[in-house]
């Protein structure tokens, strides 16, 4: 998927939270942006994914204006989306979590579902538990599997390493970089080591803008830690 993010303002009543925000994500990439806590990422992500519409910009998918379109006609064009905190049903079980979304994106019983399913292969083991009996590292394989079982082609996550165990961490990141390739990554994220290890290149967001993005490989772990120590 081409995705391409042009000028993108936002407010919350009259504090602008975003400000002319542009960027685009190579096929198969995975893109980190990096930025001090209330830099706007979050809110960046929710108007991409159409949670909230910005005041200005456009969001372009594969070339097609879909800054109107609603969060499902996204997620149908490709988009996944695991937000901070996960949000995942803490009520339903692990399998009715997995299946509600493959279901909706009718890959319920297809490889592709299983495949999801093989990256996490504690879900499995606790499939018929509730969501909220999990631990906050089994939650965010839930949130990633229940993404990935809808096939997307951009991958958009928000801390996804927030709260969780060394050990779950890495793995996470196995299979983020296992993805990079065919899918690509949109990642939010401030555990700066794990964005260093997965991401392709960097946008860097202070106050609501970008000042800064480039290649990983030119960047070094000391000229990113200026941009997310607070
Ligand atoms: N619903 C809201 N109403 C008003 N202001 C908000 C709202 N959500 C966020 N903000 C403000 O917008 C700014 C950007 O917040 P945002 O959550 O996007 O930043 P962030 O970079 O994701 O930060 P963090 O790393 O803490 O999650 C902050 O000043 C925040 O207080």
């Amino acid at each position: 998927m081409q995705f391409r993010v042009e000028a993108l303002d936002q407010h919350y009543g009259s504090a602008q939270v975003l400000r002319q925000v542009g960027f685009e994500i190579a096929p198969g990439e995975c893109l980190a942006v990096l930025g001090r806590n209330g830099a706007g990422k979050s809110t960046l992500l929710k108007c991409l994914m159409g949670v909230i519409a910005p005041s200005a910009g456009r969001v372009l998918i594969d070339g097609a204006d879909a800054t109107s379109w609603s969060p499902a006609r996204r997620s149908r064009a490709g988009l996944a989306y695991v937000p901070q905190g996960r949000e995942i049903f803490s009520e339903l079980t692990v399998g009715e979590n997995v299946e509600a979304a493959a279901r909706a994106h009718g890959t319920f019983g297809t490889p592709a579902m299983e495949e999801a399913l093989d990256l996490f292969p504690v879900l499995r083991e606790m499939w018929k538990r509730p969501g909220g009996a999990l631990s906050g590292g089994q939650q965010q394989q839930l949130a990633l599997a229940r993404a990935l079982v809808t096939q997307p082609q951009l991958l958009i996550l928000d801390e996804p390493t927030e709260g969780i165990q060394p050990n779950i961490v890495a793995l996470i990141g196995e299979v983020l970089r296992a993805l990079k390739g065919r899918i690509s990554i949109l990642l939010v994220e401030q555990y700066l080591d794990f964005a260093i290890e997965t991401a392709d290149a960097f946008v860097i967001l202070s106050r609501g803008a970008v000042v800064e993005t480039g290649r990983a490989s030119t960047m070094s772990r000391e000229h990113l830690t200026r941009f997310i120590a607070v």
